[in-house]
């Protein structure tokens, strides 16, 4: 859908709109800042799974191809912000930013999204907004490098994601505005059902085997699972990743973890491991959930050799000056 015609005087504006997200808040959010927006702009609805990765491609091959600023606003939940991300690739002269409109909306807990039309406007006319680089975290899977941009995860969080996307408990929760709560309510569900696994994590040329592990996940900002902050020194632009595993804890003890982790207080539970580095080579031998950002990616394979690793400064974001 295309909507007046675009020629700012220096950055060009595209919004990629899920509506979506949150159970149609991603609809009610974008009707408030069209209605609001006294800039030239494009706007483009998603209709599928992956339209915005195939969205934000398109718009970030004219920019380069132009050799003209674009700024993209994500509207919708973390899994729109992870498409556009992923769409973007190297383009130098894309930013991005995003409003949220989702569930869990991890994204915005740790990095700034645009609140009004009045920021999107300080952001173009006024440059009271700033941007910045900062890093992706990068998995291989098969033959695919796929980028996120807050956290990827394997096993236990994994399947909770599973089970959240698409649910009927988590669009009646939004319903009422309790989105987020679908995450707990499903982390309750698994926490009854999931089976541990095994693990083999290699990094800095050593290995080190985990058993009884619920999952692991692979940080480049704190929060994941809608607000729980599982990995609070996580910084996205240190060039680092942290790995977060848990392993070895009771049902009961990783119900109380859950209790613990939206306050970061769990890294003192000597069942939680945490790693530092730029890459990680997991080596597994299950079928396990995997997701990036919350979408769900498949499961890994018998004899699986994963590769996690850094992208520094690879993706340009509003920041606040
Ligand atoms: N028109 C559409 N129809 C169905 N699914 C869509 C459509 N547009 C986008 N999607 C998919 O909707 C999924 C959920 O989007 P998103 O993550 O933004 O919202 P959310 O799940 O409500 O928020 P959060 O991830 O923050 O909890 C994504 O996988 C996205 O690909």
């Amino acid at each position: 859908m295309w909507k007046k015609q675009n020629r700012s005087k220096n950055v060009r504006l595209h919004f990629i709109i899920n509506e979506r997200a949150g159970n149609g808040k991603g609809a009610h959010v974008w009707r408030k800042i069209q209605n609001g927006l006294n800039l030239p702009y494009h706007a483009h609805l998603t209709k599928y799974k992956n339209h915005g990765r195939e969205i934000a491609n398109l718009i970030s091959k004219e920019a380069e191809n132009a050799n003209e600023r674009t700024l993209i606003i994500a509207i919708g939940g973390d899994g729109t912000i992870h498409e556009v991300v992923n769409g973007i690739g190297f383009a130098r002269n894309v930013l991005v930013g995003a409003i949220k409109a989702g569930s869990g909306n991890d994204f915005s807990r740790g990095f700034m999204s645009f609140q009004s039309v009045q920021e999107i406007e300080e952001f173009i006319r006024k440059h009271k907004i700033d941007a910045r680089f900062v890093d992706c975290g990068n998995i291989q899977w098969g033959n695919e490098k796929i980028r996120f941009v807050n956290n990827c995860g394997i096993g236990f969080d994994a399947s909770v994601a599973y089970a959240a996307n698409g649910s009927k408990v988590k669009q009646k929760l939004n319903k009422i505005g309790l989105g987020k709560l679908s995450y707990v309510y499903y982390v309750l569900e698994k926490l009854l059902t999931f089976e541990c696994f095994e693990v083999m994590v290699e990094h800095n040329g050593q290995q080190k085997r985990y058993n009884n592990v619920w999952f692991i996940t692979v940080s480049n900002q704190p929060y994941f699972g809608g607000g729980m902050k599982i990995s609070p020194d996580s910084k996205p632009d240190d060039g680092l990743l942290e790995l977060s595993i848990v392993s070895n804890l009771s049902r009961s003890k990783l119900a109380l973890m859950f209790a613990t982790v939206f306050f970061g207080r769990h890294t003192k539970l000597k069942e939680f491991s945490q790693l530092q580095n730029d890459r990680f080579t997991l080596y597994i031998n299950q079928n396990l959930p995997c997701h990036t950002d919350g979408e769900i990616l498949g499961y890994t394979k018998r004899n699986s050799k994963i590769e996690i690793s850094v992208e520094t400064k690879s993706v340009k974001l509003i920041n606040k000056k």
